[in-house]
């Protein structure tokens, strides 16, 4: 099912809103890395954005060395970013 992407405005604020996360070299998605105690913190934090990617039927694209978990959200069904990225970006922060 397709879902309009984010206009250039939306974008923008959403970067502006969440400093942390950088628009890809391609701007279809955004990133962000995350770095933990260790590998146990790092994997309970991958649980629990699993867990809501599996609500939102919304996966990130990840990637886990140690302690450290790099995520990459894009909505592919929209060939760029979408409210559904932003929604992520939102439940992930209320994780922290
Ligand atoms: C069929 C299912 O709803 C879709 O494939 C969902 C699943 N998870 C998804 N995750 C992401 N990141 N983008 C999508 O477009 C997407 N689509």
């Amino acid at each position: 099912m397709s879902i309009a992407e984010l206009t250039d405005a939306e974008r923008e604020a959403l970067l502006a809103a969440n400093p942390d996360w950088t628009l890809s070299r391609d701007g279809k998605a955004i990133e962000r890395t995350f770095k933990f105690g260790d590998f146990n913190e790092a994997w309970g934090f991958m649980n629990r954005v699993a867990l809501i990617a599996e609500k939102h039927d919304h996966h990130p694209e990840w990637f886990n060395v140690y302690n450290r978990v790099e995520i990459t959200l894009t909505t592919h069904d929209a060939d760029g970013l979408s409210q559904r990225d932003v929604d992520m970006v939102a439940a992930i922060a209320a994780l922290l």
